[in-house]
């Protein structure tokens, strides 16, 4: 394959598109994103090829592990390795890279490793993992700043690295959290804007929303939610927190987080509406479909009636989290497919929820929107059953990481998706999907490893993929292994890259700061 091939996969005969790669990996180079790298004392320049949009200004933030050992200890898990923040900097034409690992604090019984995300909160700026402790970081130097502990404002045990902003700056969450008799349930958190007196947002947090829990003692694993104009949509998923196991197990034997989640392989995956303002629980509508593992929602909107929510899932209850130990992602190529086989499979899926549901209606599709396939069905007992409509599906090939024109289409009906593409669980293609036709495009490079591809709008664009993708790209056997790209995010080809010549350990997640 040629270098920096984009392309148009159409969708052909097939209904759905199969994303396949094209792409082998035999020299296992993706085993560089899953090794530990030095710090840096200051930002390094980078050498530009291509043209940088001149309105580009302001800095990539990133979070990720970058430290996989210490002495010689290895860490196993791929989300245990050592938070490590990398920052791009644009600036008049020039581009810059820089990366600091964390300072850590010390007594404390659940982890602070906040390797997930980074996001605002007011003025300030947080790195984030799912505990309840998150970290006020300073984006220009990338120092540690102060540990805040989210309990002393909230009662809850943590909250995704994945919130909702609303276009006045009002931040929304969801964690666990122990509701009546001690029973576990889910609060829907809000934290307002800055504030005109400078005090800090966290001080006027509140719980909007609580939503019951599947199971009294063991909350399911979140990690994202949806948020449409006037719904939250939570998904339980068959992944679960044995809090027991957590409680009891982790000083004493000092079990890690990954030994406190269980698949329940009966209840299948439960959907949970909540009505926005005034925020409350629908109680009455129990929304069932078959397992699968869910981390990232794509987008929630409503339409006539009913709520649209597009999910990145796995089939069924098995976690994939179990499938991400270093020493299967360091694997020779052959092994590593393998390994994947086993794994749930990837599938981008469209749900559809109706919000008037009448008893004369069982048995019947209840889905009458005109564009979608997705079924819901009344049974006798209450359940709607849901059906989804596939928008995107390939054999062990997963869409994830998913991203849309956040400040234009969050919560709206929409066209475009952008993701990294999986292959067997190694990242190697950035993917454009209509979530309308099913059209994708995709752009890949011989021995390239990218990461999350993050939207930033043209100023004052109206097209909603009028804008570029930005995402850090590592190739190493080149003389300058790592890479900022700078897609054109209507055709997905390359605008710019800005190469540095350090390798770049694996990021999740982040943002763009204009
Ligand atoms: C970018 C390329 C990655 C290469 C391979 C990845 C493949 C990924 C395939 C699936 C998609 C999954 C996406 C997940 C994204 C992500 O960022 O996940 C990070 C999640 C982390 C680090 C979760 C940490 C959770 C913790 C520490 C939970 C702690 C706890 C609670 C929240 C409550 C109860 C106690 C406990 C267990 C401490
Ligand atoms: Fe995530």
């Amino acid at each position: 394959m040629q270098a920096g091939v984009s392309c148009k996969q159409l969708v052909s005969t097939e209904s759905v598109n199969s994303m396949a790669s094209r792409v082998e990996h035999p020299a296992a180079g993706y085993r560089k994103i899953f090794e530990t790298v030095e710090e840096l004392s200051e930002p390094i320049p980078a050498e530009i090829t291509g043209v940088l949009p001149s309105w580009l200004g302001g800095s990539l933030l990133r979070m990720g592990p970058g430290l996989f050992e210490v002495g010689d200890e290895p860490f196993y898990h791929l989300f245990d390795g050592q938070a490590l923040m990398h920052k791009f900097d644009l600036k008049n034409g020039q581009v810059t890279y820089y990366r600091k690992f964390f300072t850590y604090f010390k007594g404390i019984e659940v982890t602070d490793n906040c390797l997930v995300n980074i996001y605002p909160i007011g003025e300030d700026f947080y790195a984030v993992t799912e505990t309840n402790y998150i970290t006020k970081v300073d984006p220009d130097s990338l120092e540690t700043l102060s540990k805040v502990d989210l309990c002393k404002y909230l009662s809850v045990n943590g909250v995704t690295a994945h919130p909702h902003t609303d276009t006045d700056g009002t931040i929304y969450n969801i964690g666990n959290c122990f509701g009546k008799n001690m029973s576990l349930a889910y609060n829907i958190v809000k934290i307002p804007p800055a504030q005109k007196d400078n005090s800090d947002p966290l001080e006027k947090s509140q719980v909007v929303a609580q939503l019951p829990s599947s199971e009294r003692l063991k909350p399911s694993y979140m990690h994202s939610f949806g948020m449409t104009d006037n719904y939250f949509v939570f998904v339980e998923q068959p992944v679960k927190i044995n809090l027991l196991k957590f409680l009891s197990a982790w000083s004493i034997t000092g079990a890690t987080y990954m030994d406190c989640f269980e698949s329940n392989d009966s209840m299948g995956t439960w959907f949970h509406l909540a009505t926005k303002d005034p925020a409350g629980y629908l109680s009455s509508h129990k929304f069932r479909t078959s397992a699968f593992n869910l981390f990232h929602h794509i987008n929630a909107y409503e339409d006539e009636g009913f709520i649209v929510v597009d999910l990145c899932t796995w089939k069924g209850h098995d976690f994939v989290y179990n499938y991400l130990y270093l020493a299967n992602l360091r694997e020779e190529w052959e092994e590593v497919k393998k390994a994947a086989m086993k794994a749930p499979q990837p599938e981008v899926r469209r749900y559809v929820l109706p919000l008037d549901i009448h008893r004369e209606e069982q048995g019947k599709n209840l889905v009458s929107l005109s564009y979608t396939t997705a079924t819901a069905v009344l049974h006798s007992d209450g359940t709607i059953w849901l059906e989804p409509e596939v928008l995107l599906s390939g054999p062990r090939q997963a869409f994830e990481f998913p991203q849309i024109n956040y400040s234009q289409c969050r919560g709206k009906k929409y066209s475009f998706t952008y993701g990294l593409g999986l292959n067997h669980f190694i990242p190697d293609r950035i993917v454009k999907l209509n979530v309308q036709t099913k059209e994708t495009w995709v752009w890949q490079e011989e021995e390239c490893y990218p990461s999350e591809p993050l939207f930033v709008p043209t100023p004052g664009a109206t097209e909603e993929d009028d804008g570029v993708l930005l995402s850090i790209v590592v190739k190493p056997g080149a003389e300058r292994p790592g890479f900022l790209l700078v897609l054109d995010a209507m055709k997905l080809t390359e605008l710019a890259r800005a190469a540095v010549n350090t390798i770049i350990p694996v990021t999740l997640h982040g943002m763009y700061k204009p």
